[in-house]
C-alpha cells in the first residue's frame, strides 16, 4: 500500500490518495473522522484547533461502505482557510494593501523549515515554506491511518498509542489488561495518559510552560498487539519493518528519535538482561518471556507486541521568541507570533498510531499479496498456524 499527501495548512484542504487497500474492506467516514476528533484533542493545542472540525470526505475507491481495491482519495476541510483567501492568492487583493495583505514572511522561525526551505526552493516568502511544513498535514495521514487501523483490526491485529512523558514528568508503567483498556482510558485522559497519576503533573508543565512563553516536548508509545511473527524481512536493509516503523515516526513534525522495547537503555545493560527468552507452549507456540526487544529481532516480528516510541521535541513557536536574522536585511529580530500549540504532545500520539498502522498493514499486505480482504485474512491464519506448528 501507498499514500500521498497534498494541500496546504491555510488553503482549502488537506487531501490524501491511498492505494493498495484490499477490496471488501469496510470503510465508514465515522472510522476516520472519530481519529480525526482524537488528533484534535489534548491539554496544550492552540486557538486554530478551536477553529477545525475535522471530517472526512470519501471521494473515491469505497463504494456502499466498502472498499473497492481502486485508489481511496480522502479530504478533509481547512475550516480556517476562509480567513485566508487574500493570503493564499485566491482571491484578488485591493490596490495600495498588498505587501500588507500578503505578509510576505522574511523572517525564517528558529527549529521550523522556513530557511532551509527557503533556500533549498528559492522562495523569498517563506509562507510558500510552512504552508506545507506545517503539522497540519498529519490530518490526512491520521486519515490513512484510520483507513490501516480498519484493516489491521479485520485482521485481529490491534493498535493503540499514548503519552508517556511530557515536559519531564514521566508516567510510570502500569499493567493494563488489553489494548482496548489502555484505549479506553487515555482516550479520557486530557493528557492521553494510561497513567492517572501524572495526569494533573502533565497538565501543569504545561500550563507552566505558556506561561513562561514557552513550550514542551514528550515521549510517545505505540502499541500493535495480534501481529503473526516473521513479518518483514532480514535479507535487506529496506525490508526490515523495524525501520521502517522508525522512519515513518521519525517522520512526524517535530520527532527527534525513536526506539523499540527498551531501546537505548540497552546501551547499559548486559545482554542477559537485554535478549528475550525463547520459550514454547502448545497453545501459542513459539513466544518470549520478556519483549525488551519491542516484538522485532532481525528486522521481522517475533510475534509479541511491537513496542515504538517516538520523542517529540518543544513546539518551536515561542511566544517568548528566539532571535534569527531576517533574510531580506539580514538584521537579527526576536520574532513576534500570532497563536501556536504550546504542547502537541497528545495530538502527536494519535499520529504517530496513525503512522504505524500504516507501516503494519502495508507490511502485511506486501507478505501475504491479496487483493481481497477475506482472502488476506486466510492467508494470515493460515501463517499462524504454521508459526505455531513449527
Ligand atoms: C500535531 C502537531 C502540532 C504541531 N503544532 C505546532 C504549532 O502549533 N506550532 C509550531 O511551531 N510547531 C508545531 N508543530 C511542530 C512543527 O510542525 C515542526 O516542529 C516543524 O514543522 C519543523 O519540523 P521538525 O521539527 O520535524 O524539524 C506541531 C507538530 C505536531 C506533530
Ligand atoms: C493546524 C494544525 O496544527 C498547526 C501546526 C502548526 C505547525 O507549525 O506545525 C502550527 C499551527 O498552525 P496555525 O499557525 O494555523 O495556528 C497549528 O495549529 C493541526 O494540527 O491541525
Amino acid at each position: 500500500m501507498r499514500y500521498l499527501t497534498a494541500g496546504e495548512s491555510h488553503g482549502p484542504q488537506l487531501t490524501t490518495i491511498i492505494e493498495g487497500v484490499p477490496a471488501g474492506l469496510s470503510i465508514t467516514h465515522e472510522d476516520i473522522d472519530i481519529e480525526l476528533a482524537r488528533r484534535q484533542k489534548g491539554h496544550g493545542r492552540g486557538r486554530r484547533m478551536q477553529i477545525e472540525k475535522d471530517q472526512v470526505q470519501i471521494l473515491s475507491g469505497v463504494r456502499h461502505g466498502k472498499a473497492l481495491g481502486s485508489p481511496i482519495t480522502l479530504a478533509v476541510e481547512n475550516r480556517d482557510w476562509t480567513h485566508w483567501t487574500k493570503i493564499m492568492g485566491i482571491e484578488p487583493i485591493e490596490e495600495g494593501v498588498e505587501d500588507e495583505i500578503k505578509r510576505k514572511i522574511s523572517r525564517p522561525r528558529p527549529g521550523h523549515a522556513d530557511l532551509n526551505g527557503a533556500i533549498k526552493y528559492g522562495h523569498r516568502d517563506m509562507r510558500n515554506v510552512l504552508e506545507r511544513s506545517s503539522a497540519r498535514e498529519t490530518t490526512v495521514r491520521v486519515a490513512a491511518g484510520a483507513v490501516a487501523k480498519k484493516l489491521l483490526f479485520e485482521l485481529g491485529i490491534t493498535v493503540a498509542g499514548h503519552v508517556v512523558e511530557i515536559g519531564g514528568v514521566k508516567a510510570e508503567r502500569v499493567p493494563y489488561k488489553d489494548l482496548t483498556e489502555l484505549q479506553e482510558v487515555t482516550e479520557a485522559s486530557s493528557v492521553r495518559s494510561f497513567d492517572p497519576k501524572v495526569e494533573q503533573q502533565m497538565m501543569d508543565a504545561i500550563d507552566q510552560a505558556k506561561e513562561n512563553g514557552d513550550s514542551i516536548g514528550g515521549v510517545v508509545e505505540v502499541i500493535v498487539e495480534g501481529m503473526p511473527a516473521g513479518v518483514g524481512s532480514y535479507v535487506h536493509y529496506d525490508r526490515k519493518l523495524d525501520a521502517k516503523i522508525a522512519g515513518a515516526v521519525m517522520s512526524i513534525n517535530a520527532f527527534k528519535g525513536v526506539e523499540f522495547g527498551i531501546g537505548f537503555q540497552a546501551a547499559q545493560l548486559p545482554g542477559s538482561k537485554v535478549h528475550d527468552e525463547i520459550i514454547w507452549d502448545e497453545e501459542n507456540g513459539y513466544t518470549r518471556r520478556t519483549n525488551n526487544l519491542g516484538g522485532f529481532e532481525g528486522g521481522m516480528t517475533t510475534g509479541m507486541p511491537i513496542v515504538v516510541r517516538g520523542v517529540m521535541k518543544p513546539i518551536p513557536t515561542l511566544y517568548k521568541p528566539l532571535n534569527s536574522v531576517d533574510i531580506e536585511t539580514k538584521e537579527v529580530f526576536a520574532a513576534s507570533i500570532e497563536r501556536s500549540d504550546s504542547c502537541a504532545v497528545p495530538a502527536a500520539s494519535v499520529v504517530a498510531e496513525a503512522v504505524v498502522a500504516w507501516e503494519v498493514a502495508s507490511a502485511i499486505v506486501e507478505q501475504f499479496g491479496q487483493d481481497r480482504i477475506d482472502l488476506l485474512l486466510e492467508n494470515i491464519n493460515r501463517s499462524k498456524v504454521h508459526a505455531r506448528d513449527f
